[in-house]
Parts: C-alpha cells; structure tokens; sequence
C-alpha cells in the first residue's frame, strides 16, 4: 500500500517516515516542498496523480500561529486551499485522506474538554485557517479521517519542548502561562496511530471516516508541562539545573495570536471507535529527550 505523505520534513511526518518500515505492505513516498509546494494552487492534485497513491496522509500545514496573523493568505493557501484540491483529487481516485487538525479550531471557553461535534469558533488565523482545511476534506472527499491533535512536541523540529530547553539554558527564571490547559502529543505516538489506520485500512478496504480527537494524557497547563520537560531533561543529563519557572497569566505574556485557555480534547470516540487510546505525553516526552541527549 502506498502512501503520499505531505509534510514529510515536519514533527508528524518525520515521525511517520522513520516508523513506515515497521509495517509490512507499507511505503511512503514523500516529497520535498520544493517538489510538491502546498502553497501553489495545483500541485497538490498534480502530486495526487503522479505518484497515484492508495492513500494520503496530509501532515504538511502552515504551523507558525503567531506570523500566521501576518501572513493569512499563505496560511489560508496551506492550510485550507491544498486541502480542498486535496480532496477533490482523492475522491475523484477513490483514495482516503488521513489529514490532522488542531486544538485552535476551539475557542476554549467551554468548561468541558470539548468534543469532536461542539461548535468551533477559532481565535486566530491559523485556527480559523485550519477549521476551513476540515471543512473543505469533508465537503470534497467522504473517505477522511480528520484527527484534531494538539501540543505536538518530538526531539526535533519547532515545539515548546525544545524551546523550554533552549531557553532554559540561557535564562534563570522563565514565566510560563498557567491558565492554557491541554493535552501535550508526542509526534512519535500520531505517527503509530496514522500509519495503525493505515494498516487497518489495507486489511479492511474501508475505516470509519470522520473527526476524532488524538491528544497526548494527561491534560495539563503550559506551566506544569515545562516543569516535567526540566524535571525530567536535568534526570536525563541534558541540563546541568532547572531554571525557577514563575506561573503566570496569559494577560501577562502578549502575543500576536490569542490562544484557547481550555484545549482540552474529549478522545473518548477515539479509544471507543478507532481502539486508539490517548497516549502517556510523559513515555513520548522522554523518548523526545532520548533523542536530544544523543544528538
Ligand atoms: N505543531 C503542533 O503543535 C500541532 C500541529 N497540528 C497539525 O498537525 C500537522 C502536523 O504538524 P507538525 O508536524 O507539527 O508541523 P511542522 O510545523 O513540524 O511541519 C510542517 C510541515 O509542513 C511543511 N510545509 C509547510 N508549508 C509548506 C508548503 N507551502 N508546501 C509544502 N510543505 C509545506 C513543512 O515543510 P518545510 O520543512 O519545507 O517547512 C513541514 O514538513 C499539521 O496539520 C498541523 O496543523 C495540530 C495541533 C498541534
Ligand atoms: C516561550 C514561552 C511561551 N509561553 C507560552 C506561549 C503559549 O501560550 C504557550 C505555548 O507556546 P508555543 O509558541 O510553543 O505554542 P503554540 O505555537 O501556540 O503551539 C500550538 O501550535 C499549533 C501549531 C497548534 O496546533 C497547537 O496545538 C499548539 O501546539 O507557552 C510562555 O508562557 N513563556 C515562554 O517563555
Ligand atoms: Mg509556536
């Protein structure tokens, strides 16, 4: 079974190239953005019929939520745009898409961790960029699998935890937002749970497509998290000493894009539908610092 991944230099799909071989039946071909750019109207649907896939895994995405409020329409191009042409193209082979989506779809006001069905109502460009890249899967190609994630991190590529690392190195005292709760992701852990779908879907013919929720447990805040990657990266051997980490408010930390102060993701039909259950950040946090020591 072949699979056209998108992203393929990305946290997820660097973790989807690296695991492929463990799976008998599957390949991946994945093309560079220089061979396949999502931001040019068409190649994506060009790259559908070149390479003609048994399925796609959509894991390229414009990513950076902060630039992306200066920069809508390349977003709105990645993010949405590719994904509708994305569609088009797959429905019209009768291939699947498994595409990701985020937390930021959400406006994070809600008391509950939210559902896949609850209203969507994005705070900034990338959340409002993303949720129309759903909307544009569904509407274009019936064989999808959407799976919102959230806080990706691995042991490479641009994630809090090597932020907090990198930071922590330079500073004594970091102030962290305390009041941003969600489910921190292991990129290593999406990528077993994609290419399992894919299994299934070479042994079965079909999935039951539609959106789920895929987040890393515990739920936490910005705050606690940082605490466990320098608990556990001074354990590891990568720091010689924590910096102080201050709690703080997010009216104390500006930023060009407003955040969701609740991203917690009810995965419930996840564990119950798909047998995905959500996956321990803390095993996939030291996996990513395992990487990091060694580097
Ligand atoms: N990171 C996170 O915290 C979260 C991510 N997600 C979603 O998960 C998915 C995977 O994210 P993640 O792996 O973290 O993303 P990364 O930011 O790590 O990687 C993004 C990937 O998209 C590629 N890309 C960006 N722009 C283009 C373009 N114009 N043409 C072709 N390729 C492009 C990048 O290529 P290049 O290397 O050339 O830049 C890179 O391979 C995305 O859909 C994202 O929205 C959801 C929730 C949280
Ligand atoms: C560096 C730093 C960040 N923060 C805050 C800012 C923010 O609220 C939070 C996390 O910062 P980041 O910039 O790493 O997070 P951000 O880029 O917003 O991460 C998001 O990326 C997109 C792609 C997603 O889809 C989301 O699920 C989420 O992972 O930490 C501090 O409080 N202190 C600090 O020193
Ligand atoms: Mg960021």
């Amino acid at each position: 079974m072949k699979i056209l991944l998108t992203g393929g230099s990305g946290q997820v799909g660097t973790e989807i190239r690296r695991r492929v071989h463990r799976w008998d039946g599957l390949t991946v071909i994945a093309p560079t953005r220089a061979e396949l750019d999502l931001a040019r109207p068409g190649e994506v649907a060009v790259a559908v019929h070149r390479y003609a896939p048994d399925i796609v895994i959509n894991a390229g995405a414009y990513t950076a939520v902060d630039k992306a409020e200066s920069e809508p329409d390349l977003a709105e191009a990645v993010n949405a745009r590719a994904p509708g042409e994305l569609a088009k193209a797959c429905a019209a082979r009768h291939v699947p898409v498994l595409h990701f989506s985020t937390d930021y779809v959400f406006p994070g006001d809600a008391e509950h961790p939210y559902r896949p069905e609850d209203a969507t109502a994005p705070l900034g460009v990338y959340g409002a960029t993303k949720l129309a890249g759903e909307r544009a899967l569904r509407a274009g190609c019936p064989q999808h699998l959407i799976f919102r994630i959230s806080w990706v991190f691995a042991g490479h590529g641009a994630n809090f935890v090597r932020t907090m690392l990198r930071l922590g190195a330079q500073r004594d005292e970091l102030r962290i937002v305390a009041d941003q709760v969600g489910g921190p992701t292991y990129a290593g852990h999406i990528a077993d749970a994609a290419l399992h779908m894919v299994d299934r879907y070479r042994r079965d013919g079909t999935l039951a497509w539609g959106t789920y929720h895929y987040a890393g447990a515990p739920d936490v805040s910005w705050y606690a998290f940082a605490g466990e990657i320098f608990a556990r990266a001074v354990a590891a051997g990568i720091l010689v000493r924590a910096p102080r980490l201050v709690p703080i408010a997010t009216a104390e930390y500006p930023t060009p894009a407003r955040r969701p102060l609740n991203s917690r993701m009810d995965c419930s039909a996840t564990a119950s539908v798909l047998g995905l259950p959500r996956p321990d950040w803390r095993v996939g946090l030291d996996l990513a610092l395992a990487e990091l020591r060694a580097a």
